[in-house]
């Protein structure tokens, strides 16, 4: 069940998300902001259609996700793709990079078993996917295990813009102390135009009071301090007020959006949240429910992504290349990111909907499983079970 769901358009033309999106947030909103250009979706039901609509740009495009990924859950990733209805094709050597890029709609860059020559890969196939404006997902995997995964981490960012960070929380974490890293943090919140409701406790006053006193967790002396990392899996659970703070904070920060997970999944750009709670907590007894979690957003953002396309035609894709360099060369660390095509803000929402389906998917399998007889040895069925369920859900909508 949707806790808590905002959004913001902030430009009318650049920033809608299709016509029938539209005509259901002006049926369902009925609280304004002050500003005429915001507005904040309380609707379960237009957040619904938003799903529905990405679930369908998948079924018409049925994209290929290129997934640079680790040996323990790449057969998951892989099978879970052909549920969803799209695929994946896995390389690693750097020779194969710029095709594999070429032939396919966006690239995962999952960090489980890093070496020096998958993140020279992993490097190259981001930078030329920036380059033809193809979204790329990064999941962090287990960066604060090892200095040397930090390193790679850093390698990534470095030269590699991510449309979308996906990561649990000690990742998040140890993302936000990375330092000089990302925008400078003076730039990390416009607070005045906030689009954030009164009632809810993230309220501009208390995030200006935070920024300032710094719990936001960017000061520059903060990555001394040494959390004791659990590996792949997250060693702290955060509040979900901390949750929703380092959300906003990693978005800004890298100018991204920044998907972090947990029993609630909490996404936002930098401005706007949208939490998902529900779920099943055996998904933490599965081995890679966050790598396929990471490779379905890849999904819906390539779907996204082949559809905005198709509809501008030819022409968009090469104002894509255009702006390429100028994407790359500002990098992560410039504030400059190119937004003008409008697809950050659909990256916002395809998060979500990749969050939304893979929460539904981990009930509806709870539900099949016989919950009632539910001890540890169902694990296996609950895992093998996953891909029906979510066969079915990209089959029939939310
Ligand atoms: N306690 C919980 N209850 C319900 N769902 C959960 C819970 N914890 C995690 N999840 C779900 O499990 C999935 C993976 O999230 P998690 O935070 O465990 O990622 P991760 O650590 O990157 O996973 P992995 O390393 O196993 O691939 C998400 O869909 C998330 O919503
Ligand atoms: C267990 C494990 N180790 C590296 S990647 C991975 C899969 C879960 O992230």
């Amino acid at each position: 069940m949707m806790i808590d769901e905002k959004s913001k358009d902030s430009d009318n033309e650049k920033n809608k998300f299709g016509e029938k999106f539209k005509k259901d947030e002006a049926k369902n909103d009925t609280t304004k902001s002050g500003s005429i250009k915001s507005s904040v979706i309380k609707s379960k039901r237009a957040l619904e259609n938003i799903v529905n609509e990405n679930i369908g740009y998948i079924k018409s495009t049925a994209p290929n996700v290129h997934c640079l990924t680790n040996v323990v859950t790449m057969q998951d990733v892989a099978n879970m793709l052909l549920a969803a209805g799209g695929s994946a094709i896995m390389a690693q050597d750097i020779k194969e990079m710029e095709e594999i890029t070429q032939i396919t709609s966006a690239t995962l860059l999952n960090m489980g078993v890093p070496s020096d020559e998958k993140i020279a890969a992993y490097i190259a196939a981001g930078k030329f996917a920036n380059k033809l404006g193809h979204p790329v997902i990064f999941d962090p995997v287990g960066v604060g295990a090892s200095n040397y995964r930090k390193k790679c981490a850093k390698d990534i960012l470095a030269n590699v813009h991510p449309d979308i960070i996906r990561c649990n929380q000690e990742e998040a974490k140890i993302l936000l102390e990375f330092k000089n890293f990302g925008r400078e943090a003076k730039n990390l919140f416009d607070f005045e135009k906030l689009n954030i409701e009164e009632a809810d406790f993230s309220t501009k006053e208390r995030l200006k009071s935070d920024f300032s006193e710094n719990k936001i967790g960017l000061s520059e002396d903060k990555e001394n301090i040494k959390i004791k990392s659990n590996g792949v899996e997250s060693s702290i659970k955060l509040s979900e007020e901390e949750q929703e703070r380092a959300a906003m904070a990693l978005a800004g920060k890298y100018n991204t959006v920044a998907f972090i997970s947990g029993n609630i999944d909490i996404i936002s750009d930098g401005e706007n949240v949208l939490k998902i709670d529900g779920g099943d907590s055996r998904m933490r007894k599965v081995s890679g429910t966050g790598c396929m979690l990471s490779a379905l957003c890849a999904l819906f953002a390539a779907g996204a992504y082949l559809s905005h396309v198709s509809a501008a035609g030819d022409r968009s894709k090469i104002q894509f290349a255009e702006t390429a360099d100028n994407k790359t060369e500002t990098g992560i660390n410039g504030s400059k990111y190119d937004r003008k095509h409008g697809l950050s803000e659909k990256y916002f929402y395809t998060a979500y909907s990749a969050g939304k389906v893979w929460k539904e998917t981990a009930k509806n399998t709870g539900v099949s499983t016989d919950i009632k007889s539910v001890g540890k040895g169902t694990i296996g069925t609950y895992h093998s079970l996953l891909f029906n369920e979510l066969e079915g859900i990209i089959g029939k909508g939310i």
